[in-house]
C-alpha cells in the first residue's frame, strides 16, 4: 500500500508477526522512470525474512519489459502488475485500474511482463472498470499468460472502496483460473477470513487496510490455520504498536508536526477498534504535538483500566477511519495519502 508498505512499517509488523509475504508500493512505470530507491529499500533491506513481490503500475510495453528485467538483479519473489489502483489521476493515464477498460493492451501487457520475467509474474486486479463485461475475458488472459499468482479485490474500480466486496466474483476467479488466488477485500479478522475462504475456495487471503488496523492480523490468521487459539491483542498492546511505528517512522530532521501527520494516517485505522464512541479517534485528531498526543494515547488505551481491555476484533461500525475522504485512497503525485 502506497507510503503504508514501506520499510519502516515492515519492520513494525515483522516484530509483530509478518504476513507469508509482502508486496511493495507500486513502482510507477512509464518511458524514463527509474527504481524508486525508498521503494526498493522494502526489497533490499527487506528485515521479515519473508518473500517479497514487487509491484509495478503501467502501461508502456517497453518500459514495463525493462523495468521487470531491473528487478531481476534483487532479491524479490516476483513482479505483480497493478490493475487495480482506483485513483482518478492514476486510472486517467490507462493505468492501474483504467486498464481494465482495454482487454486488448492488457494481453500486451501480460505477453510482455511474462517473457521478462523469467520467475514470478503475478497480477492484482479489481473485477473491471465501471462494469464485469471483460472480467471473464481477464481471467482467460490470466491463464493465456500463465500468471503464477492472481490477487482479487471484488469490487470494480468505480465502486472504489464503497459498499460490500463481490466475494462470488472471487469465487469464479477461483474456478476460472489455473493459478491460486488471493481473495481480497474487507478481510478484517480471523472469522472474516474463514467466511471469504470458504464462499471463495480462494487459497489465501491478501489483506490491506485492516494491517494497519491490527498489525497482529497476519499472526492471529496464521495460528488459526495451525488451529491454534490466536493471539487477542489488549489496548496496552496497541499503545506499545503506536510507539513502535512512531520510532520506527522517525526521520532525522523531520518536523514533529509533519509526523504527528503521517502517524494520525495510522491512528484513523487503529481508532477504529478502540471505542464505538470514536471518542480516541477525535481526541487523537485535535493533537498538536507528541506530548499531546502520546498524552490521549496513555488516556485512551492505558488509563483506569483501559490497558486490559480487549481491543475489539472488527472495526466498530460506524467508526470510519476517514471522513469526508471516501474513496481515493491513493494520490500518487503527492505521494498518498490514507
Ligand atoms: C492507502 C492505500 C494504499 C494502497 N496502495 C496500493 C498499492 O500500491 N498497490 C495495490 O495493489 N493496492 C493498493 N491498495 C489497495 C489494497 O491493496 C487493497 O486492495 C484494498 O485496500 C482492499 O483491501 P482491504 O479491504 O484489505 O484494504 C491501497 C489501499 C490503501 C488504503
Amino acid at each position: 500500500m502506497q507510503d503504508v508498505t514501506t520499510l519502516p512499517f515492515m519492520r513494525v509488523v515483522t516484530e509483530l508477526g509478518p504476513p507469508d509475504y509482502f508486496f511493495t508500493e507500486y513502482f510507477r512505470v512509464y518511458a524514463h522512470s527509474r527504481l524508486i530507491p525508498y521503494i526498493l529499500s522494502s526489497i533490499t533491506e527487506n528485515p521479515s525474512g519473508r518473500p517479497v513481490f514487487a509491484q509495478l503500475i503501467g502501461e508502456d510495453l517497453e518500459a514495463l519489459a525493462r523495468t521487470a528485467r531491473e528487478l531481476q538483479a534483487y532479491a524479490v519473489a516476483g513482479v505483480d502488475l497493478n490493475l487495480g489502483c482506483p485513483a482518478p489521476k492514476v486510472y486517467k493515464k490507462n493505468v492501474g485500474g483504467g486498464l481494465l477498460r482495454d482487454p486488448e493492451h492488457v494481453n500486451r501487457v501480460l505477453g510482455t511482463l511474462r517473457e521478462a520475467c523469467p520467475g514470478r509474474f503475478t497480477v492484482k486486479m479489481r473485477i473491471g472498470f465501471d462494469s464485469t463485461e471483460h472480467y471473464e475475458t481477464l481471467l482467460g488472459l490470466v491463464n493465456k499468460h500463465g500468471i503464477d499468482l492472481l490477487s482479487v479485490h471484488g469490487r470494480t474500480v468505480k465502486e472504489m472502496y464503497r459498499g460490500g466486496v463481490h466475494y462470488d466474483f472471487i469465487r469464479q476467479a477461483v474456478q476460472t483460473v489455473r493459478c491460486p488466488v488471493l481473495a481480497n477485500g474487507n478481510i478484517t479478522s480471523v472469522p472474516k477470513a474463514r467466511a471469504v475462504l470458504a464462499v471463495t475456495g480462494a487459497a489465501g487471503v491478501m489483506v490491506g487496510r485492516s494491517a494497519i488496523r491490527n498489525p497482529w492480523i497476519f499472526r492471529q490468521l496464521r495460528e488459526a490455520a495451525a488451529g491454534e487459539k490466536y493471539f487477542r491483542p489488549t489496548l496496552a498492546d496497541v499503545r506499545d504498536y503506536i510507539d513502535r511505528l512512531w520510532q520506527a517512522t522517525l526521520r532525522p530532521g523531520s518536523p514533529p508536526k509533519r509526523h504527528i501527520a503521517y502517524l494520525k494516517k495510522f491512528l484513523n485505522f487503529v481508532g477504529q477498534s478502540v471505542d464505538p464512541e470514536s471518542s480516541f479517534l477525535k481526541a487523537m485528531r485535535r493533537a498538536q504535538t507528541p506530548d499531546e498526543l502520546f498524552a490521549i494515547c496513555d488516556e485512551h488505551l492505558l488509563a483506569d483500566g483501559a490497558a486490559e481491555r480487549a481491543y475489539a476484533e472488527e472495526p466498530y461500525s460506524g467508526v470510519i477511519a476517514r471522513p469526508n475522504h471516501e474513496g481515493d485512497p491513493c494520490e500518487p503525485e503527492q505521494g498518498c495519502s490514507l
